[in-house]
Parts: C-alpha cells; sequence; structure tokens
C-alpha cells in the first residue's frame, strides 16, 4: 500500500527542452486527470444534475479543451501563403542560428506555466488510472486537492539588494566632468562623440569597474579579487560604454601585448558593432582590436591574432570581441592564442550567453585563463590561481585576477542560471524592479509598481488586432499612413520574413530589404548599412536583429507575428526608443493570439499598451494593388520552388 503520493513542483522557470518535455508529460497527465474528470462526471450528473441539464456536458467539453491549449504554439500566419508552414525552426549558419529564431529559451513561459499549472476545480477526483491515497496517508503536493500557493523565490543577497540604477536616460545625467576618474583622452573621445553626459547606468557602472581596477592588472588592494559584475538595464540606455570605457582605461597602461580583455557576443552583427565602440575608443592608443566571429576565414583571423616569431609566439591583440563558437575553434585551434593573461571578460546579451551554454564556451575561457600546468618563463611570475579566500600566502605573489562581467536588457533573476557562469562575489547594478523580500511586490527605482522588465521611457506601445489574411495589408497600411522613414519589423520565421518581403516589394511603393539567414555574413552587413543610411525604409527581420542591435532612428517596430516571449518583445520592441529618444511598437495579433500575448504583456510591466484598430474602410483602398502583389507573390514563389527543385 502506498503511503505517500509525491506530486512534484515544477519551478517557475522551467526553460528549453527542459520544459518542454516537462511540459508534454504534464499534458499528458493533464488529459489522463480530465478523462478521468469526464468519467466521473458521466457518472455523477445522474445523481446531481436535472436531467437534460447542459452545463456538465459543457463543463466537460471546455476541460477537455484544456491540455490542447497547453501545447498549441502562437505563431501567426504566413504573410500571404495561410496553410504554409509556419514559425519552422531553422538553423542559421554559424553562431546566428540561435538568433534568428523567434524562440528565445523563455524566462518564465507562460505556456509552461500553463502546462506546470495543477488542473483547476477543488476535489475533483483522482485519474482511475492513479488510484487515490488511502484516507489515512500524507499526501504530498496534492495539487489536485488545492491549488498550491505561489512560490516565492528567495534570491541571495546581491540579487534581492542591487545597486540601484535610474532608469530614464533623458533624467539623472551626470556630465562627463563629474567623473574625473576617466581618463582625460577617454573624456575628449567621449565628447567628440557628441557625449557629454552619462547615462544613468554608466554612472554607476564605469566608477565602480575602475575602482576594481585600481590595482592595475594584479588583485586589488589587500588582495582581494575584485568582485564580478552584472548590469540589468533597459534596451538603448548605453550599456556598451558602460564596459567600453572601464575596460579600454584599465588596459591603457600596456606594459606587454597580450590578451586582456575578451568579449563575448551571440552574434556576428552584434560583435561587430561592439568591435566598432572598441575601435574608437582605443584609436591613437597602442590598444589593438580583434574580431573573431567566422566572416572571415580562420586562417585570416589567426594572423590577427597571434604572429610567429623565431622564438615563439606574439600575441596581437589586446582586445578580442568574438562570438563563442568561433572563440572555442581559436582556443584550439590557434598555436599561441593565450587567455593566461586575460583581465576582463565581458559576457553581453548575458541571458542570451547563458542559453547557449551548452556549447561550453565558458568553461573553456576558464580553462583557458587558468591554465592547470603551469607555466614557465617570465609569465610564471604572475602565474595565477581561481579565486580564493584571501590568505597572507596568497597575497604574497602579484596575481591578474579575472574580472566577469555580463550585460543584459533582461538578465535573469535565476541563481540557479547564474550559478553556471561561476561568479564571484557578485554584485549587481539594476534598474529594477527591486525584489524587497517574501510576498511583498517588486517595486523599482522610482517606487513605481513594476512588472518583469523596464522598457524605454519614450517607447509607446500598441497591439493591432486583425485576422490571418489581412496582415501583410495592415502592415502596408501602417506604413503608408505613419510616413515613418526606419521601420522595422520583425517575423517568427525566414519563410515569413521572405514572402512579406517579396510582397511588399511587389506591392511597390516602399524600400523594402529582408535580414535572416538566406543572406550571407557580408550581405548582411551591407543591409543593415544601407538601413541605417536610410535606403531601406522597411526591414523585414527575423530575431536575428532582435538583440542589441543599434541603428539610429528606427522609429518603428513591428511585430508581424507577435513574439511568443517577453524577453523576445522586450528586445525586439527596444530596437527604436533608444538613447532617449522617442518610438512606436506595434504587435499584430490574431484573435486567438490576443489573450495569451496580453497577459504575457500585462505581467511583464508593459506600460500603457493601446489597442489601434484598422476598420475596413481603410484597407480597402489598398486591395486592389494588394491582390495584382498577392499574385505575383505567388508566381515568384513558385519560381522559387522550382528553381530549390532544379
Ligand atoms: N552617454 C550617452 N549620451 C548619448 N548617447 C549615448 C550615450 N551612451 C550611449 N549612447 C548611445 O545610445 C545608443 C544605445 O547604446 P547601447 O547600444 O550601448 O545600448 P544598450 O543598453 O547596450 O542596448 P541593448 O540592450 O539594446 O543592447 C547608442 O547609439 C550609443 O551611441
Amino acid at each position: 500500500m502506498a503511503l505517500f503520493h509525491v506530486a512534484r513542483y515544477a519551478g517557475p522557470e522551467a526553460a528549453g527542452a527542459e520544459a518542454d518535455a516537462d511540459g508534454r508529460a504534464r499534458a499528458l497527465l493533464q488529459r489522463l486527470q480530465c478523462r478521468a474528470r469526464e468519467r466521473e462526471l458521466q457518472r455523477q450528473p445522474l445523481q446531481q444534475e436535472p436531467a437534460g441539464s447542459a452545463e456538465p456536458a459543457q463543463a466537460a467539453g471546455k476541460r477537455r479543451r484544456r491540455p490542447r491549449r497547453t501545447r498549441r504554439r502562437e505563431g501567426g500566419g504566413a504573410p500571404a501563403s495561410p496553410g504554409e508552414p509556419n514559425g519552422k525552426r531553422r538553423r542559421a549558419d554559424g553562431e546566428d542560428a540561435g538568433a534568428e529564431s523567434s524562440e528565445e529559451a523563455p524566462e518564465e513561459s507562460s505556456v509552461a506555466a500553463d502546462a506546470a499549472r495543477p488542473p483547476e476545480g477543488p476535489g475533483g477526483p483522482l485519474p482511475e488510472e492513479a488510484p487515490g491515497p488511502p484516507a489515512q496517508a500524507l499526501v504530498l503536493g496534492d495539487f489536485g486537492r488545492s491549488r498550491a500557493p505561489k512560490v516565492q523565490p528567495f534570491l541571495p543577497v546581491w540579487l534581492a539588494e542591487p545597486s540601484c540604477v535610474g532608469k530614464n536616460v533623458t533624467e539623472g545625467l551626470v556630465p562627463i566632468e563629474d567623473i574625473p576618474e576617466v581618463h582625460p583622452d577617454l573624456q575628449k573621445k567621449l565628447r567628440a562623440q557628441g557625449i557629454s553626459s552619462y547615462f544613468p547606468v554608466q554612472a554607476a557602472v564605469i566608477p565602480a569597474l575602475l575602482e576594481s581596477a585600481a590595482g592595475g592588472f594584479l588583485v586589488s588592494r589587500g588582495g582581494y579579487w575584485p568582485s564580478d559584475l552584472c548590469v540589468s538595464a533597459p534596451t538603448g540606455s548605453g550599456k556598451t560604454l558602460a564596459f567600453v570605457i572601464p575596460v579600454v582605461q584599465a588596459l591603457l597602461p600596456r606594459a606587454v601585448c597580450q590578451v586582456r580583455a575578451l568579449a563575448v557576443l551571440p552574434t556576428k552583427e552584434l560583435a561587430q558593432q561592439v568591435s566598432k565602440v572598441f575601435n574608437v575608443y582605443t584609436d591613437a592608443t597602442s590598444l589593438r582590436v580583434a574580431l573573431v566571429t567566422g566572416q572571415k576565414s580562420l586562417a585570416k583571423e589567426q594572423e590577427s591574432l597571434v604572429q610567429k616569431t623565431a622564438d615563439g609566439f606574439r600575441c596581437l591583440a589586446d582586445i578580442v570581441v568574438a562570438t563563442p563558437g568561433r572563440l572555442v575553434d581559436h582556443i584550439d585551434q590557434t598555436p599561441g592564442f593565450s587567455l593566461q593573461h586575460l583581465r576582463f571578460l565581458v559576457i553581453d546579451e548575458a541571458d542570451r550567453m547563458i542559453d547557449s551554454m551548452h556549447q561550453s564556451w565558458l568553461p573553456r575561457v576558464v580553462a583557458a585563463a587558468f591554465p592547470s600546468g603551469g607555466t614557465r618563463g617570465p609569465s610564471a611570475l604572475l602565474q595565477r590561481t581561481r579565486p580564493q579566500a584571501v590568505t597572507a600566502a596568497s597575497i604574497c605573489c602579484p596575481q591578474t585576477p579575472l574580472q566577469k562581467l555580463l550585460f543584459s536588457a533582461t538578465l535573469t533573476q535565476n541563481p540557479e542560471k547564474l550559478q553556471q557562469l561561476g561568479l564571484f562575489q557578485p554584485r549587481l547594478f539594476s534598474t529594477g524592479p527591486v525584489r524587497r523580500g517574501l510576498g511583498a511586490p517588486d517595486v523599482d527605482v522610482d517606487g513605481d509598481l513594476g512588472g518583469k522588465y523596464l522598457f524605454p521611457a519614450g517607447l509607446a506601445h500598441h497591439y493591432v488586432p486583425c485576422s490571418l489574411r489581412s496582415k501583410p495589408l495592415v502592415v502596408l497600411h501602417l506604413i503608408l499612413e505613419m510616413k515613418f522613414s526606419r521601420v522595422l519589423c520583425f517575423t517568427n520565421s525566414r519563410e515569413n520574413a521572405h514572402r512579406l518581403f517579396l510582397l511588399v516589394q511587389a506591392f511597390g511603393g516602399v524600400a523594402v530589404a529582408e535580414f535572416s539567414s538566406r543572406y550571407g555574413p557580408g550581405q548582411r552587413k551591407m543591409i543593415l548599412k544601407q538601413f541605417e543610411q536610410g535606403k531601406i525604409q522597411l526591414l523585414v527581420s527575423t530575431d536575428a536583429t532582435a538583440r542589441g542591435i543599434d541603428v539610429q532612428g528606427v522609429q518603428l517596430v513591428l511585430n508581424y507575428d507577435a513574439p511568443q516571449y517577453l524577453r523576445t518583445y522586450v528586445h525586439r520592441v527596444g530596437r527604436t526608443a533608444r538613447a532617449g529618444k522617442t518610438g512606436q511598437a506595434f504587435t499584430l495579433l490574431l484573435k486567438v493570439q490576443e489573450r495569451r500575448f496580453l497577459r504575457m504583456l500585462a505581467e511583464g510591466g508593459v506600460p500603457g499598451l493601446q489597442r489601434h484598430d484598422t476598420p475596413s474602410e481603410l484597407l480597402q483602398p489598398l486591395v486592389p494593388r494588394y491582390e495584382e502583389a498577392l499574385s505575383q507573390l505567388e508566381r515568384a514563389v513558385k519560381e522559387e520552388q522550382k528553381q530549390k527543385a532544379a
């Protein structure tokens, strides 16, 4: 006889494959429970309900639908070809594969949450397949009988009590001269770039980083290792300069050329963007920046990293900006590429990089930075060991510490995920919301009740209810009506991006281009450049441009396909309203998507979401041209399919 029934508790942040597997298992369990309940109800109605009452049947019907809802994916429709496969995951080339997909591992997926939620209704009988416990048995996690109380996260102190940073980049600016610790040459460069004040996140992080690097390349005063830093601030709030300035300054007194700073980013485009910023601030210094993303051949990249000399190898780069896969290639295959002097490891878009930890790039970097075999020669003097307690012995040898710097607009608050990064006495800088403790509501630094993430103050959020057939028409209407010169439109798959691009092109009157893994890195670079230059009015893109990409003057972000996860929404809409500017975000929603999407945004604390209706009278004038464009699209798609088959 079973004494205990253990109902498993799934944490709120079930993610990735685990969540999928869990979700499937739970959906199966729910289906079994529902079936058992239906059978029970069929037996009961004669006792409880008057004959002919429709309620039990309805109730059973309602319950029957629940498990199906947990599996549904709201991918949105194909632009012009309903019935086409939609939202299919596709591996893009190299590092960008994950970025292309709209399926960012959910930080907290509502679908998973739905699946994890116990079946509703008190006193529901247990399924026949799983006979109930004896009356006197202790039932652990008895979800079937009572609703499980929401588990409050218990956060470590460093996560629960961050250093608060102002969220608004138009307020609380700090004039450059008010942070005199920044090197005069760098101040001059900032001014030359048109920057006269630091944004709040920069004003908080730059002095903290400079202070932790005050001991030069060696451990800080008193032999203490510097804390690793985590920075969570909204999109477009200037996080890049928050690490570029202090890293460049710390490396300026360059005794010998070694890789002392490494920035790892999830996509080639982002890495390129960050290396460009490093180049601006290292210009006219002796510091060299190398970009390793796989855009060039391995041999070409090796030439920028190391040079063979008579007695070994000479390092050519002080700062390396890399994508994780290519970085590991160089650790494995580039003779003389050493990370033994690495002082800063910058992990930008850190939550996304944690998702890519299965590639094991971080353990490889750490192993390369702390070689176990011991070093010979002059550098043996600075041989370092992993962080340890400060003792008289540990401070008698000079040591170069390795400091990890994490940045993201959607930094995870999940200690288990962060633990994978092996952070040393971490310190968090956050624009909130701050979790004040068990049961207390989240409060942001300005005292407002906040949601999960913060958004740029100048961003206006809208949603547009529409049907699958009218989606492309609504896009055309919005673009033609609003007359914005730079619009970024996101789809959930590269097929959708391609078809929408072909359709808008066939419609005419809009300078349109597409951005996805259909194009090679060189072409993608050119497309982004043209978009930045204003030669492209509408860029239809997969999520490859959703994160970090900083294109000046994007006034409108259109979610042609609604994003499935809040994190994806935060990053997509964050391509506009950057650096204190204003911007608009419109999300097209099918009827079936509305409820879930609005709930997701409400939980995420999206401020002032507005409904924007597009009555059919407004769309009507576009219909004749649109239908012509549709037939052109059909022909183009057939032609492409023929070419593919040939
Ligand atoms: N102090 C400043 N004054 C004016 N503009 C700034 C300042 N700091 C950064 N910027 C500009 O703000 C824009 C956004 O900066 P950045 O790309 O670093 O944002 P971010 O916080 O990294 O955004 P995301 O989370 O989307 O990657 C850039 O164009 C940058 O040049």
